[in-house]
């Protein structure tokens, strides 16, 4: 079965696919949410709506706002003002040790695995404070025990599915840039999730990690976990991600499914609007900006272009 396959067909939001619009069945949903630096909206989402057991994209151009969106979703900073459920509890204010309990996990952009911990000590932190380590508890060996057990248990067999079992007593510091990535999804799940937030998984993977990292986010699908995922790589937006949601300057302005959503002018104009600087009469600056918004024909026709000019002034 190829990647593509297994991405969802059903309906997933109700009415026409415009910015904010309501889910059949939303996971998260969050209202107005701002954060300002120095007068700068960074973040200003005035509505938008996860969809549950679905891999949802979060894209957009450098400085769109999607990081600082994470970071105030899971409890690691603090908006200017704003509302967020998940699961129709609010996590507004929420710290980030706690939102991790509640069910909602994050990686980062660049990973925190802790280098001089070894990779199954950096699992077991994952484990978080699950209700085992209450004082009454503490005070009873064999409980405390048992829980130890369970939790080294848990982290074997993630770390055997993620391929890292070998590694489970070498320092995390000795770990590639891609078996950290996967490190730290394999930890993430360690507090067993509802809802996954990737910060650009793709970014620093070697090639070869490239499809086990793509086939390990579909599975969290196939488990029933929901993944929200920031990335830049519109090849791993268009194969594995169900819904697309599209900031730009602290705002959502487009979302819908990704064939759709990567053709839609807003998008497109978002992208360009980054690449003000580039000259979009050279065929090199036409061609980033095809790659960028994910138009892999458009691009493939002006690479052909560049070729055959090559070509031409060789003669
Ligand atoms: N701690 C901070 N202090 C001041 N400004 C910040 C801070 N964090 C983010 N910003 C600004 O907020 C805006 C949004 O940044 P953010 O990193 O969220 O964008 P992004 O979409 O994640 O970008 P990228 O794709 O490059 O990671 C940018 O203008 C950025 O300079």
């Amino acid at each position: 079965m190829s990647v593509s396959d297994t991405t969802q067909t059903v309906q997933l939001q109700v009415g026409e696919p415009l910015p904010g619009v309501k889910k059949v069945d939303p996971i998260l949903v969050a209202d107005k949410v701002r954060r300002t630096f120095g007068g700068v909206n960074a973040v200003d989402v005035a509505h938008v709506e996860i969809p549950r057991n679905a891999i949802t994209a979060l894209i957009g151009p450098n400085g769109a706002g999607k990081t600082t969106f994470f970071n105030l979703l899971t409890g690691f900073d603090k908006p200017d003002e704003g509302t967020w459920f998940l699961d129709g509890k609010s996590l507004a204010g929420v710290p980030a040790y706690k939102v991790a309990r509640r069910g909602m996990v994050r990686t980062f952009q660049l990973t925190k695995a802790l280098s001089l911990l070894s990779v199954l000590e950096n699992m077991r932190l994952g484990a978080g404070n699950q209700g085992g380590e209450h004082f009454l508890s503490a005070l009873i060996p064999g409980l405390w025990r048992k829980r130890e057990e369970d939790i080294t248990a848990q982290a074997m067999e993630l770390l055997a599915r993620f391929k890292l079992d070998t590694k489970a007593d070498d320092y995390a510091a000795s770990l590639s840039g891609g078996q950290r990535k996967l490190l730290e999804m394999a930890r993430a799940l360690m507090s067993k999730p509802e809802l996954v937030m990737l910060d650009e998984p793709m970014a620093g993977v070697n090639p070869a990690l490239t499809q086990s990292l793509l086939g390990h986010i579909l599975n969290l699908k196939k488990e029933g976990m929901t993944v929200l995922f920031v990335e830049h790589d519109m090849h791993m937006v268009q194969t594995i991600a169900d819904w697309v949601i599209v900031m730009a300057e602290g705002k959502i302005v487009a979302e819908g499914y990704p064939d759709v959503v990567m053709r839609d002018q807003a998008v497109i104009d978002a992208y360009l609007g980054a690449h003000h600087d580039t000259d979009l009469g050279s065929l090199t600056g036409q061609l980033n900006v095809a790659k960028d918004i994910g138009d892999e024909h458009l691009a493939a026709e002006i690479a052909e272009e560049i070729a055959e000019e090559g070509a031409t002034d060789g003669k």
